[in-house]
């Protein structure tokens, strides 16, 4: 006999929450999707398009928008799409006991907490997985090929989580290293940021790749010191989503990256947005984690100097190249 099928919510409607509830309704499964923004619900449930965020899409019928968080209540499973620095919020009004997948990327402001950890603390009884990888939310929304990382310590909850969202086109891979899958997701968005100023600054490829393997190299030595797996940094959460985000002007943070290469203020370039460039959060709060683990991070030193205006960006470069020379 079929197993029932899991009642998914999903919560948190930007683009990402809203790319991933088109890909678990694609089979024509019922799915909620919670929305902050009462727009976003109208839009979603009458016009089937979320413009503010996923604009020229047509979503699914299966999908139903709802602005209740009680709303919630009958789901079998949760994937919790907030930014990163509202997930313990998020977190802390959804229903206690639901198995969460947790899609944001970053590390909590004030706690440097990794959002697993931070989704323990807001929800002591939901069991939890991460689901992070390679994945502008446009492409998946539109069904092109994509491979991600489900990562769970309950081998049998991410195989039951894995049955519900996979799809032909988007193929979750397992793994139980939980940490290793967030820290790539979180230490990715500040390289894209790296390698976004080098293309601002027309600092030539040479530079973007050395700035992708020396980042890469980086996130494995921070990595390794909170515990995760070598060969988790080295898949589609850690290597695979640092080569996406660090080569196109598709990544929000290689664009903000883009324009401080290009010599406009951080402040000016984070002003007034409504989509989110995780990599500006996470910056500082990686850059005092490392210190605190004694572990080196230049080129996240040299993301938080331009992001706080600190220096400009000749100084910054200098400082970089002017680091010893070393055993690679
Ligand atoms: N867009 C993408 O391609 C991907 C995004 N992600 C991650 O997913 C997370 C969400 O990003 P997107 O969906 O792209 O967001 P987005 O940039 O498209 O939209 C911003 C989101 O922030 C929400 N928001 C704003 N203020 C809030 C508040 N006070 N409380 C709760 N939510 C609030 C908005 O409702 C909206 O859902 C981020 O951590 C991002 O790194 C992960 C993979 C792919
Ligand atoms: O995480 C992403 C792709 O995997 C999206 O990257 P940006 O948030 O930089 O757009």
């Amino acid at each position: 006999m079929k197993a029932p099928s899991l009642k998914a919510g999903v919560i948190g409607a930007g683009a990402w929450g809203t790319a991933l509830a088109q890909t678990l309704a694609a089979d024509g499964r019922h799915v909620r999707l919670w929305a902050l923004e009462p727009e976003v619900v109208a839009a979603v449930n009458g016009d089937r398009q979320n413009p503010l965020y996923l604009p020229h899409i047509p979503l699914s019928a299966s999908i139903e928008a709802t602005g209740d968080m009680a709303a919630m209540a009958d789901r079998d499973l949760l994937l919790i799409v907030s930014p990163a620095q509202h997930l313990r919020t998020v977190v802390a009004q959804a229903p206690a006991g639901t198995p969460l997948v947790l899609c944001s990327k970053g590390i909590e402001a004030g706690t440097s907490l990794l959002m697993s950890e931070v989704a323990m603390e807001a929800q002591p009884t939901s069991p939890i997985a991460v689901l992070s990888g390679p994945t502008f939310a446009h492409e998946v929304a539109r069904g092109l090929p994509t491979a991600i990382t489900l990562a769970c310590a309950d081998a049998a909850l991410a195989a039951k989580i894995a049955g519900r969202i996979a799809r032909p086109a988007f193929r979750p891979y397992l793994s139980d290293d939980v940490v290793g899958a967030e820290i790539g997701g979180a230490v990715k968005n500040v390289l894209a940021i790296a390698c976004g100023v080098a293309e601002g600054a027309g600092l030539g490829l040479n530079a973007r790749a050395s700035l992708i393997s020396r980042g890469f190299a980086e996130m494995t030595r921070f990595g390794l010191a909170r515990g995760a797996r070598a060969e988790t940094l080295a898949g589609l959460s850690g290597l695979g989503d640092l080569v996406l985000t660090c080569s196109s002007t598709n990544s929000r943070n290689f664009s903000l990256g883009k324009g401080l290469g290009e010599g406009r203020a951080a402040s000016d370039l984070l002003a007034n947005r409504r989509t989110v460039a995780e990599g500006a959060f996470t910056a500082p709060v990686l850059r005092e984690a490392a210190r605190a683990a004694h572990v080196e991070m230049p080129v996240v030193e040299a993301v938080c100097a331009l992001l706080e205006d600190a220096a400009p960006l000749a100084q910054v470069m200098d400082a970089l190249l002017a680091r010893p020379l070393r055993a690679e």
